[in-house]
């Protein structure tokens, strides 16, 4: 498809719902007897397999607007399914109900696309086979499908050897079921949305650097009516493109700011960019109003350490803003980038050199000097919605760009170019 943004962009708007969290809120709805809300849920393509798996379980979903209405018999009524559950293009979906369904007296399949097949499972399938669950992956235990025979689970005290949500959260799923209590201690935090969202379904657990599920907390689980914040990983689309667009300024209302999401904003703010974070409020999680406007002049910048997981999903966009900084910006300590739905450090840095920036990807990240030569050729996805969308924004300074595979935005953003276009800017 040939993409040609032009700004400036300019007004208020509002993002869709997060990710993460409609993730969460549509599982502990389904786990949970009776009628729960989910209003702003995000209805893009990797949380409607989430919801579609529930509904072959026996969840009923309803949809009116962005609410989602979610009948639930409860998990004791689950019924078994009789095709694979099908998780699409989402690590979250599979890793995350890969320790939920290990507690389930039926047994499930899961797979999902191509690069599902690639991502690694093996992180999810030792901790939850060291909680005795009866689970088998593909390529000796590595990769999906993944197939899960019921068990009678038992607690972990787990050590995180890597810093990730899906793993944390997929052993506290689990855990709901177990006969003994989980503790799970993180040496760098992920995104926390399953700590903070599980009590609000009734299922009360100790956080901190360790964290402490009691025993059978499922038992506990009952509806709930939860708003989900806007998220903060696709209105970072929004605030680049206002970044490195002349006469742009941009009002994004209603985003998360949970402090392990938020290291987008401590970046701009160390780039020198000029942002404002406004009208913050506590909601299910703290929620505020962003102002963004264009900065000529930003700074480079290094990121390492434990900022890499409070921004892990932003890179693509982040390293599209470094090349408009006054000098080389590093990118250490995100290896992780290698096992998204790309290898992020190969495709953000091969795609935005063929446009003509000046890129070179290191072990564990990328360095990024400012500067382009002549753009080459189309760029292209590679299937990943993240990359699609900054190779979107980055048409905003190369002009007229060919991008294959942008439909992979529904992944995440349905709706990214009608956003674009009602804050004025053309196509
Ligand atoms: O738990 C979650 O909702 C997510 C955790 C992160 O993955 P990892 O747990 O693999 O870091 C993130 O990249 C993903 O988009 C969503
Ligand atoms: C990595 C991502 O998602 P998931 O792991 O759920 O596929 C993402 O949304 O950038």
């Amino acid at each position: 498809m040939r993409i040609n943004l032009t700004g400036p962009l300019t007004g208020q708007t509002q993002v869709p719902g997060d990710k993460s969290m409609t993730h969460r809120a549509v599982i502990f709805s389904s786990l949970a007897a009776g009628r729960s809300t989910i209003e702003g849920a995000l209805l893009g393509e990797d949380c409607m397999r989430t919801v579609d798996i529930f509904r072959q379980l026996g969840v009923t979903f309803d949809r009116t607007g962005t609410t989602l209405t979610v009948d639930s018999p409860g998990f004791a009524q689950f019924t078994e399914p009789s095709q694979v559950l099908y998780t699409g293009n989402s690590g979250t979906t599979t890793r995350l109900l890969a320790g939920l369904l290990s507690g389930l007296p039926f047994r499930t399949v899961l797979s999902g696309d191509a690069s599902i097949g690639r991502r690694p499972m093996k992180r999810v399938i030792d901790p939850l086979k060291e909680m005795n669950a009866h689970i088998s992956g593909s390529h000796d235990n590595t990769r999906t499908p993944l197939i899960i025979e019921p068990a009678a689970l038992e607690g972990i005290h787990y050590v995180m050897p890597v810093a990730s949500a899906q793993v944390k959260s997929a052993i506290l799923l689990a855990g709901l079921h177990a006969e003994t209590e989980v503790t799970i201690t993180e040496k760098t935090a992920s995104r926390n949305h399953t700590e903070t969202m599980l009590p609000l379904y009734g299922v009360a657990l100790e956080t901190g650097e360790t964290i402490t599920l009691p025993a059978r907390g499922i038992e506990r689980i009952r509806p709930c009516d939860f708003k989900v914040p806007g998220d903060i990983s696709s209105a970072a689309f929004l605030m680049v493109a206002a970044l490195i667009t002349p006469h742009s300024a941009v009002t994004i209302q209603g985003v998360g700011i949970n402090k392990t999401r938020d290291g987008i904003i401590e970046v701009i703010r160390m780039m020198g960019g000029d942002i404002k974070v406004i009208n913050q409020t506590a909601e299910s999680e703290p929620v505020a109003t962003i102002e963004v406007r264009y900065t000529p002049d930003l700074k480079p910048v290094t990121l390492d350490g434990a900022l890499i997981a409070r921004l892990i999903d932003e890179i693509p966009v982040i390293a599209l803003l470094m090349t408009q900084a006054g000098g080389i910006s590093i990118i250490r300590d995100a290896e992780e980038l290698k096992v998204k739905e790309t290898n992020r450090i190969d495709t953000v840095v091969n795609e935005l050199n063929k446009l003509g920036f000046n890129l070179t990807a290191t072990a564990d990240g990328m360095e990024i000097r400012p500067g382009r030569r002549q753009m080459k050729t189309g760029v292209d996805s590679h299937g990943d919605h993240r990359i699609g969308m900054m190779l979107a924004v980055a048409t905003l300074i190369t002009g007229e760009t060919e991008i294959a595979g942008l439909d992979s935005i529904n992944v995440s953003f349905p709706g990214f170019m009608e956003q674009f276009k009602q804050l004025g800017v053309k196509e």
